[in-house]
């Protein structure tokens, strides 16, 4: 096997067809892509090339490959039923409709529920990794990240705010770089109740750029 087996993300990634990444067919894609650009794949500087982006690929898209509910697979009670937030999550992330990067940060907070049921920090961040190594649309990273929290730790609230510069909109077409797009998930508690927002907000506000 050339690839690690995963559960297809049309169901969220969580359950599904298993799938294997396919070096050889990336390669010879790659390869092709060269071509149809008029390179020559086989000049020394690109030799090496086809085989070095399929392995960065699956690098990059690694997160179609891991299942979420490994990543909160283990919670703790700890009595704590007021906002947990990580902010500045570094996100990398490829946007499906032209395979180009978008990236920037996220905040993501949640709000245990009267179990006490919480995760560890960094798993937040592996949260984000995970939908960020996939090809994406922002608004979806968002609610994915947010949707995972609700159905396994079953917090009282969740908010995920992404804010991302994307460089298909910074070094070509509408060619604006440095604009940037700020998305956000709100679940449970925190989209119900006005004073949790808010202090959620507040805190996160002062991280936007
Ligand atoms: N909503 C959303 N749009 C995105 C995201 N990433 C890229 N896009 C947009 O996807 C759209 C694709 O538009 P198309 O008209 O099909 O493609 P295009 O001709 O290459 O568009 P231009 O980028 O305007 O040149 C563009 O407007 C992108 O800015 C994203 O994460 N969310
Ligand atoms: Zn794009």
């Amino acid at each position: 096997m050339t690839g690690t087996e995963h559960a297809d993300p049309a169901t969220n990634g969580e359950v599904g067809a298993r799938r294997v990444f396919d070096q050889k067919r990336a390669e010879a894609a790659v390869r092709e892509l060269l071509l149809a650009c008029g390179e020559d794949p086989d000049r020394e500087g690109l030799r090496d090339t086809p085989a070095r982006v399929a392995r960065a690929y699956r690098e990059l898209f690694a997160g179609l490959y891991t299942d979420p509910s490994e990543v909160l697979s283990k919670t703790f009670d700890e009595s704590h039923e007021e906002l947990v937030l990580v902010t500045d999550i570094p996100m990398f992330s490829f946007c499906e409709h032209h395979l180009l990067p978008f990236h920037g940060v996220a905040h993501v907070g949640y709000i245990p529920n009267e179990h006490g049921r919480v995760t560890g920090l960094s798993k937040l961040a592996r949260l984000v990794d995970l939908y960020a190594k996939r090809p994406q649309v922002q608004e979806r990273l968002t609610s994915q990240i947010a949707d995972a929290l609700v159905r396994r730790l079953e917090p009282r609230g969740v908010i995920v705010v992404v804010e991302a510069e994307h460089l298909c909109m910074g070094m070509r077409g509408v060619r604006k770089p440095g604009s940037r797009t700020t998305t956000s998930a709100v679940r449970g508690l925190l989209r119900s109740s006005a004073s949790s927002r808010a202090e959620a907000i507040e805190l996160i506000k002062g991280r936007l750029r």
